[in-house]
């Protein structure tokens, strides 16, 4: 089922090298990119209310089939007339395929041509996921953007493991494609291959031949060191079509979202600026501050100096500090509005100096300044 083109576009509006400024149109609003997308895993971005993640600027939440599917139950969504009223989320939604969710969550997982057989994370009960039923249950749910069934090799792996998965998403992509009913949700094909050159260029050319409204890339993020992700990207982005936004599947940190665009990545999601910020790991631009430190019990001044949020406009690191020591739950909401505003503001920044092209100062002076985590 081809989709409604008057509903779904991407357009380039500037490049500085291989960096892309643009504007990915869905049925629920405009996007500007590049983007990091915050996630919602089980219909909520935890510890947030939807309108404050509205109002610090989030313009895509993601959400997880595997989740959704086991609790409540994709039925009781479709009820709620879909994920955007269920959640009460307006702007687009984009939901993962389950396939990494299965790999890294469930139990006595089983892969077959047919799809995969895993036991739930949940309730040990047994359950099949198909390129036919995953495309069904994300009809169900009513993102704007699915994700194809894909399998994300774990790492390491040997190379003949990684070109049989590759091979299988290559299977399960076309069947997915041929599962499709709803012309309102863009099919996303997933780029597999692992850290294999050859697999990765095999791999991107064949899911471009699907003329996709979009094209994530998989299999990375998964343990690899940071240069072999970077030349297997290099080797993805040269292929995929200009056209159509790139997403690099679960990446990530500000370092690997500078140095994403820089090799013409569009869209990022990752779990660590919210799960960091639940632990006290607070983005900054020098690097990532742990509230939770002792030097911090009568530091009177907010999180960042130059920061807009909610957050740093109203309350004191020793507030912050105190919260979670004391483990309140004000302070998980507190620190997530902080670090997906300073991801938003390092992404609306990349995007004003592609428009003048001036990227490449700005990345490195971003990276010249921020540590990276201890290794
Ligand atoms: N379909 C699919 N999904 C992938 C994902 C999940 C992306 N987030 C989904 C959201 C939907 C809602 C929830 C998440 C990945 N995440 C990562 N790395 C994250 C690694 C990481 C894990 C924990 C902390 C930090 C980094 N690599 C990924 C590869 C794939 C892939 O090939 N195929
Ligand atoms: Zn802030």
């Amino acid at each position: 089922m081809d989709i409604d083109h008057t509903q779904f576009s991407f357009e380039v509006q500037a490049t500085d090298g291989l960096a892309r400024a643009g504007i990915l149109t869905t049925p629920h609003g405009d996007i500007k990119t590049p983007v990091f997308m915050p996630v919602g895993t089980q219909a909520t971005v935890k510890a947030m209310k939807p309108e404050d993640v509205d109002a610090l600027g989030a313009q895509i939440v993601l959400s997880n089939t595997y989740h959704l599917y086991l609790r409540p139950g994709v039925e009781i969504v479709a009820k709620a007339g879909g994920l955007h009223k269920f959640m009460r989320w307006p702007k687009p939604i984009l939901t993962d395929s389950g396939g990494f969710q299965v790999f890294s969550l469930a139990s006595r997982r089983e892969v077959l041509d047919e799809g995969v057989r895993f036991r739930s994370h949940i309730d040990g009960s047994e359950h099949l996921f198909t390129p036919e039923n995953v495309i069904k249950y994300q009809e169900f749910l009513g993102a704007d953007i699915i994700m194809a069934f894909d399998e994300c090799a774990p790492y390491p792996a040997d190379k003949s493991y990684v070109k049989e998965a590759m091979e299988r998403t290559h299977r399960w992509l076309e069947r997915c494609i041929a599962s499709k009913t709803r012309p309102d949700q863009a099919l996303f094909g997933i780029v597999q291959g692992g850290i294999w050159l050859d697999l990765r260029e095999e791999s991107a050319l064949f899911v471009s031949s699907m003329d996709l409204p979009g094209y994530g890339i998989g299999g990375l993020s998964v343990g690899e060191d940071k240069e072999q992700m970077l030349e297997a990207l290099s080797v993805v982005t040269a292929i995929l079509p200009m056209d159509k936004p790139r997403y690099l599947m679960g990446v990530g940190s500000p370092e690997d979202l500078l140095n994403g665009i820089a090799l013409g990545v569009d869209m990022f999601d990752c779990v660590l600026p919210t799960r960091n910020a639940r632990n006290g790991a607070l983005l900054v631009p020098t690097g990532r501050l742990n509230i939770r430190n002792a030097q911090f019990k009568e530091d009177f001044t907010p999180i960042q100096e130059d920061c807009d949020c909610y957050t740093c406009s109203n309350f004191t690191r020793a507030y912050l500090h105190h919260l979670f020591r004391a483990e309140e739950l004000l302070a998980y909401t507190l620190a997530t509005t902080h670090n997906l505003r300073f991801l938003v503001r390092l992404m609306d920044g990349a995007r004003e100096a592609i428009l003048k092209g001036e990227f490449e100062d700005y990345r490195q002076q971003f990276l010249a300044g921020f540590q990276p985590p201890d290794p």
